[in-house]
């Protein structure tokens, strides 16, 4: 079998989405003066899919969506002519074609996504060559079901957040995670707001069920170390980025401060990356993003390399692309879960794309024995909601 053909489209979404509103969501960009709303740097509004086609005419779909448009011309221009002609099946030479090839200008960030894009599709294609299931290449299934965490609860107004959690606690998730709307530009006050969060939702889940508190880099050291121990008597299950990615040093002196374990990864590049993160203690909890990170080819060696050091695996993000890395290893104990909702931030988006997702029930996620490859399809109900780039 050879790889015919490798086809980048952006699907540029151009049907509603829900105004952003201030405090979402704090972020990188809080840390910045802007008169602009901050969160706006990272919405997902737009993502490349990536379709290679095999001499057989099996189709294998990937995706990517940091960057979409520089990943399209990342695979156009260098990643499709290392890949076209080669057999699919020598996915690690075709990895190491992609990583070394660009490794004066890749390594990390949109270089690393669109090379996990075309592992995706390559693996698809893998699975569907042999009637398997992605997970089926990796491990097989190590779970009955996967359990997932209700994965929104963005800073809005109060009584708001606590009907939301009420409504997914009602059908039957335990374990939730929120976005902190405020740091270190916002004061004592905005500590006392993240505070209120929090204990509101604490009041409604209880303390028998887990909850995630998500910073997504909008913090800095010192603020972080001023909140972790006010954070502690909510017994958040982690804390997520609470610095930027670059700041391993501040990680591993967070992780360490209190009995909350930090969480991190998704901003985070190759099994290099995560060596870093896990030799420097830097995080108790590790969350590539395997559409980022380098697709599935390096997604399976962190499993293991987290396996070796006792940190659990929970992938950024739901997407099919994931819960194949946490059915197939017991590194990884649950999956994130963005139910489908109007067009948010873009973590939605997804389903707009593709068919396939599983939708979480009481909680947990299924993935079947006989469905071959990642499981998706393209969807065609949304297509005139799309400005779609060749
Ligand atoms: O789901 C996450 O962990 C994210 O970082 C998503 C992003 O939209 C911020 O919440
Ligand atoms: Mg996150």
């Amino acid at each position: 079998m050879k790889i015919k053909s490798v086809r980048a489209r952006v699907y540029e979404w151009k049907g509603k989405t829900v105004p952003p509103q201030g405090n979402f969501c704090s972020n990188a960009m809080d840390l910045v003066y802007s008169k602009t709303e901050t969160m706006s740097t990272f919405r997902f509004h737009s993502w490349t899919v990536v379709e290679i086609e095999t001499d057989d005419g099996i189709v294998g779909l990937g995706n990517v969506a940091l960057a979409p448009k520089i990943a399209k011309a990342i695979i156009d221009e260098y990643l499709a002519p290392l890949v076209i002609g080669q057999d699919p099946w020598d996915y690690e030479y075709l990895w190491q074609r992609m990583y070394r090839s660009t490794h004066a200008w890749g390594r990390k960030g949109v270089t690393m996504a669109a090379i996990s894009a075309v592992d995706l599709a390559i693996w698809d294609i893998l699975g569907k060559s042999v009637n398997k299931p992605v997970f089926k290449l990796l491990g097989g299934r190590t779970k009955e079901k996967i359990p997932c965490y209700y994965s929104k609860l963005y800073r809005t107004d109060i009584q708001e957040m606590q009907d939301e959690a009420q409504k997914f606690l009602d059908q039957g998730f335990t374990m939730f995670k929120s976005r902190f709307g405020y740091g270190p530009a916002h004061g004592t006050q905005g500590v006392k707001e993240n505070l209120k969060a929090v204990e509101a939702l604490r009041e409604v889940i209880g303390y028998d069920n887990d909850l995630m508190l998500e910073c997504y880099m909008g913090w800095n050291l010192e603020y972080a170390k001023r909140m972790l121990p006010k954070l502690e008597k909510f017994q958040p299950r982690w804390v997520e980025e609470p610095v930027i990615a670059d700041d391993i040093d501040g990680y591993a002196e967070l992780n360490q401060l209190t009995s909350i374990p930090i969480s991190g990864g998704e901003h985070e590049f190759s099994l290099y990356g995560f060596k870093q993160l896990l030799e420097r203690k830097a995080v108790s909890v590790v969350q590539y993003d395997t559409n980022r990170v380098g697709g599935i080819t390096a997604a399976h060696k962190i499993n293991a390399l987290c396996e070796s050091y006792s940190v659990p695996v929970v992938p950024h993000a739901g997407q099919m692309h994931n819960y194949h890395l946490t059915m197939s290893s017991m590194a990884s104990p649950m999956s994130e879960y963005f139910p489908m909702f109007d067009v948010e931030v873009g973590n939605e988006l997804f389903y707009y794309i593709f068919d396939g997702e599983p939708v979480a029930e009481n909680g947990f996620l299924q993935l079947d024995d006989n469905t071959p490859g990642l499981g998706l399809t393209l969807k065609t109900e949304f297509l005139d909601q799309f400005n779609i780039i060749e």
